[in-house]
């Protein structure tokens, strides 16, 4: 790397320095445009060591050469790409000195956004950075880059795809170091080469299909373009060919289609690492809640009080569990004999919370275990996150024998400290068989914790427990993730075209078996299942098809 500081001697050219005088008005507006932008972070008065500035657009370099310029007739040096350069730059107009900076150039399409670009690397200084962006470089034939827009000319260019875009967003709104680790794995392309394989797969089926649907037309489609062949064929051998082609299209479908399914049934891992989980503390009221909520928050974010019904609304703190970003909810204690209307309504937007609930904390009172289990259990019923005891077709989310999934649901006993007092009176056993009973059906043993938010005891085995539980959700033990290597679905817009394509492979299948009169139907549904995926990468154009049939899939060549 050099870095040289820039000692450019005047040359004799005397051309006028029209580069410094374009006006904002005669520049284009589109993609011809060229724009800048401060791109690293910006605290406003505050000063940084460094401040990237970036422009891109065709103009890049000649916007650097103006700010070299000692006078209006100098020529100076460009350094060389992708090599820093120390250099002074020098205002356009004047020719007054701006700042020392370390500036960087790289020659389109190999830059960030495919056109050349430019990085000035000045001193952080506020006073430096706002002449640059509001009185220098607007003046240079430039204007300043619009949200995202450096971005938006990556993805025009072909750099980046819509996965790799959404990656980048990622990267950069995340408060987890796996949201990083999962965006950084977008990024590198792994992802999109896995969607645009599929699609390859099922463009290829189309092609194939295509050929079946034309083989009377087109029959060296099916058989090669050997005229030789083609003679000798006769009808019987065009159809036994034909069912050939089509048995071998859809078997390929088929596998496809499981592959699809494969990765859809990973628990949503990847959308709760991208978005995070949430974590609903839930249960009847004075159990507790909101004082494991500040426990778990480390601050007073709730009001805690002995009143019955304090919280009303559905409190949020976001935390960092392993790596996993969670927002914590704190909710109203549900119970029915209220006629309250503020603790009602307190009440539904608990149950809403229960059912969007990635992880629910019951609470109960532990020395009121009885109906403090009762009412969870009638409340989880209600949101359908439990079967009705009596109804056990109705069951979610439950192991074979009845207990609910401990990855969505905890129980915490709380009060530990008043249980041991009444325990040392010898007055009461810790939980009477029937609880235990209760709480083994629908929680199990493995889902119970006591505590004590009084003297803290137990919490950190909680915290513990919640932590692993957390984590545990977004690695997968299941075929969705053999290779360890994290989950391939990450957003719900991803999500929702893989679903589609597989249903449309579905239909496919069905109408696969019913023979020659429904291929055009079939092959429509993969034309459908190509485009969903298409869309994912945002690479969506059909007419491959076109090329696709004509160069790999003349059958036997
Ligand atoms: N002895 C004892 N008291 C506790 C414990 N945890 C909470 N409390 C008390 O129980 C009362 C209710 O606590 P909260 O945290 O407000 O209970 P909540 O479940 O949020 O109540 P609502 O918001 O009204 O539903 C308060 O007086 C707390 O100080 C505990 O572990 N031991
Ligand atoms: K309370
Ligand atoms: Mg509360």
């Amino acid at each position: 790397m050099r870095a040289d500081i820039a000692e450019d001697s005047n040359d004799a050219s005397s051309t006028a320095d029209d580069d410094a005088k374009v006006e904002p008005s005669t520049m284009a507006t589109a993609i011809d445009d060229t724009i800048f932008a401060l791109s690293s972070g910006f605290t406003g008065k505050q000063a940084t060591a460094v401040a990237v500035i970036r422009i891109s657009g065709p103009r890049a370099n000649t916007v650097l050469e103006n700010l070299l310029k000692t006078s209006p007739s100098s020529k100076p040096r460009l350094p060389k790409y992708r090599q820093a350069a120390l250099k002074k730059l020098y205002h356009p107009m004047d020719h007054s000195i701006l700042d020392h900076a370390l500036v960087l150039s790289f020659k389109g399409p190999n830059s960030f956004t495919g056109e050349d670009l430019v990085e000035l690397q000045c001193h952080g200084s506020p006073v430096i950075v706002e002449r640059l962006l509001n009185e220098v470089l607007p003046h240079l034939g430039c204007r300043m880059a619009e949200p995202g827009e450096f971005t938006q000319r990556a993805f025009s260019q072909g750099k980046l795809d819509l996965v790799q875009v959404e990656a980048l967003a990622d990267i950069l709104c995340a408060e987890t170091h796996l949201q990083v680790e999962q965006g950084l794995k977008l990024l590198d392309g792994k992802v999109s080469k896995t969607y645009e394989n599929w699609r390859k797969q099922l463009i290829s089926g189309l092609a194939h299909a295509e050929a079946v649907i034309d083989f009377g037309d087109d029959e060296h489609l099916l058989l090669g373009d050997d005229d030789d062949d083609m003679e000798d064929m006769d009808e019987e051998t065009l159809e036994r060919q034909q069912q050939l082609v089509w048995g071998d299209v859809t078997k390929k479908m088929l596998h496809l289609q499981r592959s699809m399914e494969d990765q859809l049934e990973d628990g949503r891992r990847g959308e709760l690492i991208r978005e995070g989980m949430k974590v609903a503390i839930v249960g009847p009221p004075n159990a507790g809640k909101s004082s494991l909520f500040n426990l778990l928050a480390r601050r007073d974010a709730a009001i805690v009080s002995p009143i019955a019904g304090t919280t009303r609304d559905v409190l949020q703190v976001s935390m960092d569990l392993g790596g996993i970003k969670c927002t914590l909810q704190d909710t109203a204690g549900v119970r029915t004999e209220t006629t309250d209307v503020l603790e009602l309504e307190g009440i539904k937007r608990a149950q809403k919370a229960i059912k969007e609930a990635d992880l629910i904390v019951a609470m109960i009172d532990a020395t009121n275990a009885s109906s403090g289990l009762e009412i969870v259990q009638s409340v989880l019923t209600e949101c359908d996150i439990i079967g009705d005891s009596n109804d056990n077709s109705n069951n979610i989310d439950t192991t074979d024998d009845g207990i609910i999934d401990p990855q969505r649901l905890l129980l915490v006993r709380n009060k530990l400290d008043l249980m041991e007092e009444t325990n040392s009176d010898a007055t009461h056993s810790t939980t009477n068989e029937d609880d235990r009973d209760r709480q083994h059906m629908v929680f199990g043993e493995e889902g119970t914790f006591d505590i004590s938010c009084y003297t803290q005891d137990g919490i950190d085995t909680f915290i513990d427990a919640l932590t692993q539980n957390v984590v545990a959700r977004t690695r997968g033990s299941d075929s969705s993730d053999s290779t360890g290597e994290g989950a391939l679905i990450t957003r719900a817009r991803h999500r929702q075209h893989v679903e589609a394509a597989v249903m449309a492979l579905e239909r496919f299948s069905v109408l696969s078996r019913e023979g020659s009169m429904a291929v055009d139907m079939a092959a429509e549904e993969l034309r459908l299942a190509a485009s969903e995926l298409g869309r994912i990468t945002g690479a969506v154009d059909v007419e491959d098809v076109l090329d696709v049939l004509f160069t790999d899939f003349c059958i036997g060549k």
